[in-house]
Formats: C-alpha cells, structure tokens, sequence
C-alpha cells in the first residue's frame, strides 16, 4: 500500500479519573477512561474523511491526538510517514503550521478583542510567513476572498462580533489557510451555525480540498453531512472504530449494526 499523507495506527487515549475520596486524599486513580483505542485510519492528499459517532464515542480526542494536544497512551500519528504524536514543544513547531484545526464554536475559537486581519496575521508571524506587512495584507485579502468573505476589504477591520455565525466560522477557517496547511481537522465546523449558512461552510472545505489538496478530517455526528461531502466515512462507538470503508460502502451497504442504527434516524433522500 503507498504511503498515506496522514497515518493513525493502533492509537489508543485513556485518561485517568480522579474523583471523590481519591482526589481529596491525593491517591493514584484507580481506573481510567478508555476514550480511544486501537483506532487505525488513513487520510490522503484532498481527500476528506469524516469520522462520526455519537456524542463521547472519542472523535474529538482523536483530533486532539493527531494536532498535537493529547499524548496517545500508545500507538502512533504518522504526517509523510514521520511519526508526530510524541513530539517535543520545538520539534512540534512545523507540524503545527502542516495540521490545522477548526473548532466548532466560531464564539469562542476568535479572540474577541482582534479585527480579523489580526486574527489572520498572528499565525503568519508566529510561522514567519510573508516578508512584510504588504505582502502578509496581501495575502490575508486573498485568503478571506477565498474564504468566501469578499471584498476581503469589507472585513479587515471588524471585529468577530461584528460578523455572523457563518462569516466568523469562515475567518477562522481563513486564519487556517493563511498557513497553506496539508491537513485540516474540522470538528463539527458547522454544527454551532444556523442551518441556512450550513451548506455554504461544508461547500468551502470542500472546495479547499478540491482546489488545494488539503486532506480534511472533519468530524460530525451527521451522517448525512458525510455521506454528503466524505470521501471515507469511519464509525466510531465507545472508542473504537466499528466500521469504515468509501462513504457511499458505509452508507449504502453497512455492516455493523451501531451503523444500521445511525442510519436508521437518516431519511432515504439524505443518504446520497
Ligand atoms: N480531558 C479529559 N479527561 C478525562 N476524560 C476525558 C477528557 N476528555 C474527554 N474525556 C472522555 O473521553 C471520552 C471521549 O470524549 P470525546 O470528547 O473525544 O468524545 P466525542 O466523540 O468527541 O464527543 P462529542 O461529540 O460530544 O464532542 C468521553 O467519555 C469523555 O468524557
């Protein structure tokens, strides 16, 4: 098999649990939480896998696995085969700039107290892009045109609350791209947002992935949203990964039965 851009293999997260008597008394936990385990996928170049599950089935600590901000307990994150889950701070640093995520809740990912060509302009110095102030503004204007927010001059100087759900969900995908990254990790980006702007957001990481190569991970508890955009649907159910293969496989001909089950609440005309 050639070697996939993004690479989980046997990744497994258990955090401890601290409660009660033991935290008081200081003890060692007794037990932990199996968040994540034995979990294996791969991601290709401008392909988008969309990982889905109910509500702490472990998605989300995956996500934080591959960017950086969760040690695995055991197995391993490849990016071009170079194995980066267990990274020191500094040797992170350029793989923070490769994989980038997108949070769900565009409120609370902005820093409210920055216009956005400060949204945008803080990673590009943190990664030393762009040789001057002109050529970072010039860049972030075509960046926030290609992110849908056009004229880009219409948006420099607002501040997030001076933007819809669907514009500032779309800055933040801008303050992504401005770092022309191999992977996006797109936690329920939509599910904060009105309906109406939904697709609209969906229709932009989908463009990227088309027009950029960037290999999207997106996570959702909606699998028709899957179904929809995703190249590759993987199924996760209390930390493991019960099914996964082509989403039009996955939604079409399922075979385990926590799949069946979340495609039961999908009406027919969803599962395209
Ligand atoms: N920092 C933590 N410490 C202890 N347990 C945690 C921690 N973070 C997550 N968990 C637990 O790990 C499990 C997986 O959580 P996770 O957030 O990855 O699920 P999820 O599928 O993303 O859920 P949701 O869709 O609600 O965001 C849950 O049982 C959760 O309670």
């Amino acid at each position: 098999m050639t070697q996939s851009l993004l690479e989980v293999e046997d990744l497994a997260i258990h955090y401890p649990v601290r409660r009660g008597l033991f935290q008081a008394l200081g003890r060692r936990p007794r037990s932990v939480v199996h968040a994540v385990d034995g979990v294996s996928f791969h991601l290709g170049r401008g392909e988008m896998v969309a990982v889905v599950g109910a509500s702490g089935c472990g998605k989300s600590t995956t996500a934080s696995a591959i960017c950086g901000l969760v040690r695995p307990t055991a197995g391993s994150v490849r990016l071009d085969g170079e194995e980066i889950s267990r990274l020191s701070e500094r040797g992170r640093r350029p793989i923070r700039r490769r994989v980038q995520m997108i949070y769900q809740d565009p409120y609370e990912s902005l820093d409210p107290l920055c216009r956005v060509r400060d949204i945008l302009e803080e990673p590009m110095l943190i990664h030393g892009i762009g040789d001057s102030k002109a050529a970072r503004v010039t860049l972030i204007e075509e960046t926030l045109e290609r992110s849908g927010l056009s004229p880009a001059t219409a948006f420099l100087d607002r501040y997030p609350h001076e933007l819809s759900g669907g514009q500032r969900q779309r800055v933040a995908i801008a303050a992504a791209l401005v770092l022309d990254p191999d992977v996006l990790l797109a936690d329920e980006p939509v599910s904060m947002l009105d309906v109406s702007v939904r697709a609209g957001v969906l229709t932009l990481l989908d463009t990227l992935r088309k027009d950029r190569d960037t290999a999207i991970l997106m996570i959702t508890h909606d699998l028709s949203t899957a179904a929809h955009f995703a190249d590759r649907i993987v199924v996760m159910y209390l930390g493991k990964i019960v099914e996964q293969g082509p989403a039009h496989d996955v939604v079409h001909d399922p075979r385990h039965p926590y799949t069946k089950a979340l495609l039961s609440a999908v009406p027919q005309r969803e599962r395209t």
